[in-house]
């Protein structure tokens, strides 16, 4: 941009931007000089030299103060200098080392001088706008600094006031010597600016002499990472200068704020957050196995989705591979036969092994018809362990005589529990000393619960052993209500590793780690087995945990097996074990002869091969005549194995007592 130009910008502040644009464009026709400005005229007739004078000043406020200002304000004062001492005045003005164009320019006097000259006119107006500006230091008063001229034209006044700001601008005159340094260069940005008002006045009509590109070019596409926050540009625009309004714009032009570089974000390692930046990833869509797609798209979809479905489901091509080729019959390769040997073997697998909920369903209705068949109304002390065990939450161990209900009981307490606990079965184990003991109330072993196989090691070896099993882990630390049938066969010293396990595991100091316990069992029935080389077994009820654990004893004495009282009182002290003597006469009365035709020996065994042992020995032990005729019968196909013979054998009269 030249000088010329910015003067003529600074003249018409109140132009529109298309009629600045036309303003740069140096091929515009130039206006007669008729046209011109009366107050440019004026102030140019009276004083020709000031725009020499007042260009010199603003370039020097662009180079910084200079001490020969005030030489220069007189200099200004007169108005009527000779071209000698506005020669010297050129002198001092560019004492810089920027060479003035004027001081190469001797003539600049009769050059600015030639007032009515419109061109020189116009330039000169320009430059007469600076002493308009107060001086930072030493503001000169308006009505020395001004000629007449200028103080009488009141109405440029203002306007030259708001152009001051603009001229005073240092950057305004850095082109300056490069475009006036050549005369000739000089004239023509001289005539290329002139333009009066009426130059606009066919705005309306102007047609540009430039094609209107048919799409713009597209813009850089900005870093994602680099993009400035939303507030930003107006920030930029706030704090930074803009660029001088009277710039050329080239066509097309970019955003304002796309002529400063973009700002990085303070912390390199933390940019501002845009949600631009930050959007979630496209989910990726799922399918369904091919087979499970049709069946579910031939149902409920139409057929425009359907083949989008499958489409889609084609493409991704997550499908399960189809299995091998089944292995035909006269396929003798070692392959094939292998997987003939295979297929066979899970066959007969699951033909063996009923499911396991096939197993749980047969022994749960085993225990329902037990409890149902019967049609049984409990009895008031029974009814009193439900109580306890159901509602109040208590450890409860209850006992009778034999017939008193216990297993009745128990069943009835293990259905309610699970109903107690129908959203989490988990918290009810259901187990007992023995297995056959368990599959009557549909448990598991304690042993099995507990996963501590024999349970011979000490507590912390069990501990580390369950701690391993996820499965025994989760059983320990879900489990809030344990049921021990049987309890008679467990040993004292079990049940006090098992306190302990519990406490460990569960992290709980009570007994049994705070696990409800509901045992049952008669003492008086089958004790433990001692482990080897011991002779007696430790009772549960002499563990040492045994009172800690166990908040009620219950004792059952209601006899249900037996109608006859006497009988039931007879088998109880039998069971005590301090039999009375009228209990030992009854019994003796109920001696009596025994024939042999009326016996019928009967083995009890496991095994069959017991039952021909036992026929073995009533042939070669027992008299002829007492033998059976089926033994003899069987007898005839006996096979004795030398290893059975000398067990134990059990025979029963069922004829007798
Ligand atoms: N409340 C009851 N009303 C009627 N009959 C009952 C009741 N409780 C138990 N019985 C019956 O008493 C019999 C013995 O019950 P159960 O087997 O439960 O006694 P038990 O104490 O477990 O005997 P054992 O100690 O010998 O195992 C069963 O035939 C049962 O039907």
């Amino acid at each position: 941009m030249n000088a010329g130009t910015t003067c003529v910008l600074a003249l018409r502040p109140s132009l529109s931007p298309s009629s600045q644009t036309r303003l740069l464009r140096p091929e515009l026709p130039r206006q007669p000089s008729s046209c011109l400005n009366p107050w440019f005229a004026a102030f140019a007739s009276t004083s020709s030299s000031y725009g020499a004078i007042m260009l010199g000043r603003a370039r020097d406020r662009a180079k910084g103060a200079d001490p020969s200002n005030s030489a220069t304000n007189s200099t200004v004062n007169s108005a009527t200098a000779s071209s000698s001492t506005k020669s010297d005045l050129a002198k001092h003005r560019f004492l810089s080392s920027t060479r003035s164009p004027f001081s190469q320019q001797p003539d600049i006097t009769s050059w600015a001088t030639s007032a009515s000259q419109p061109r020189s006119t116009a330039l000169s107006a320009t430059h007469a706008i600076g002493p308009f500006k107060p001086r930072s230091g030493n503001p000169p008063p308006l009505s020395a600094a001004r000629p007449s001229s200028i103080i009488a034209n009141a109405a440029g006044m203002s306007r030259a006031n708001s152009l001051v700001s603009i001229c005073s601008n240092a950057g305004s005159f850095e082109d300056r010597e490069s475009s006036l340094a050549k005369p000739q260069s000089h004239r023509a940005a001289v005539s290329s600016v002139f333009v009066s008002e009426e130059d606009f006045s066919d705005d309306d009509t102007l047609e540009l002499d430039y094609e209107c590109p048919a799409s713009l070019p597209p813009l850089p596409a900005p870093s994602k990472s680099k993009l400035p926050s939303t507030a930003q540009p107006s920030a930029a625009a706030a704090t930074t200068d803009p660029p001088p309004p009277t710039s050329q714009i080239s066509w097309p032009s970019s955003p304002r704020h796309h002529m400063f570089p973009p700002q990085k974000p303070q912390n390199p390692q933390k940019p501002e957050y845009d949600p631009s930046n930050h959007a979630l990833p496209q989910a990726k869509k799922r399918t369904l196995p091919k087979t499970w797609a049709q069946e579910t798209v031939g149902a409920n979809q139409n057929n425009e989705s359907t083949s989008a479905f499958r489409a889609t489901d084609d493409a991704n091509s997550s499908t399960t591979p189809l299995p091998n080729k089944r292995a035909l019959p006269w396929d003798t390769t070692q392959s094939a036969v292998k997987e003939r040997r295979k297929q066979l073997k899970t066959q007969s697998k699951n033909e063996a092994q009923p499911p396991q909920d096939e197993m749980r369903a047969i022994t749960d209705s085993h225990v329902t018809q037990k409890t149902t068949a019967s049609a049984i109304s409990l009895s008031s002390e029974q009814q009193r362990v439900i109580d306890l065990v159901v509602k109040e939450g208590q450890s409860v161990f209850f006992t009778g005589p034999a017939g008193t209900g216990k297993s009745v009981l128990m069943r009835a307490i293990i259905s309610e529990l699970k109903k107690k606990w129908a959203r989490d079965p988990e918290r009810l184990s259901v187990t007992a000393s023995t297995g056959l003991a368990a599959c009557n109330i549909g448990g598991q072993t304690l042993h099995s619960f507990a996963g501590i196989g024999l349970g011979k090691e000490d507590v912390p070896t069990l501990v580390k052993k369950i701690r391993r099993n996820a499965k025994a882990k989760n059983r320990w630390l879900r489990t809030k209500t344990l049921v021990i049938d049987e309890v008679s066969m467990v040993d004292g010293d079990l049940f006090d590793k098992l306190s302990q396990i519990a406490r460990e595991i569960r992290k709980n100091g009570r007994a049994f780690g705070g696990i409800q316990l509901i045992i049952t069992g008669d003492f008086f029935q089958l004790p433990p087995v001692p482990d080897a080389g011991k002779k007696e077994a430790k009772f549960a009820f002499d563990a040492a945990t045994w009172n800690t654990s166990i908040d009620h004893t219950i004792g059952l004495t209601q006899v249900f097996r037996q109608k006859d009282p006497q009988f039931a009182g007879m088998l109880n002290e039998m069971r005590l074990g301090k039999i009375s003597d009228n209990t030992v006469q009854t019994f003796k009365d109920l001696a009596r002869p025994l024939s042999f035709d009326d016996v019928r020996l009967d083995a009890v065994a496991p095994r069959p091969e017991l039952v021909d042992l036992l026929a073995e020995l009533l042939l070669a032990h027992a008299r002829p005549d007492q033998v059976p005729r089926d033994l003899v019968k069987q007898r005839q196909g006996l096979r004795l194995r030398s290893q059975q013979r000398g067990r134990p054998l059990l025979l029963l009269d069922t004829g007798g007592f």
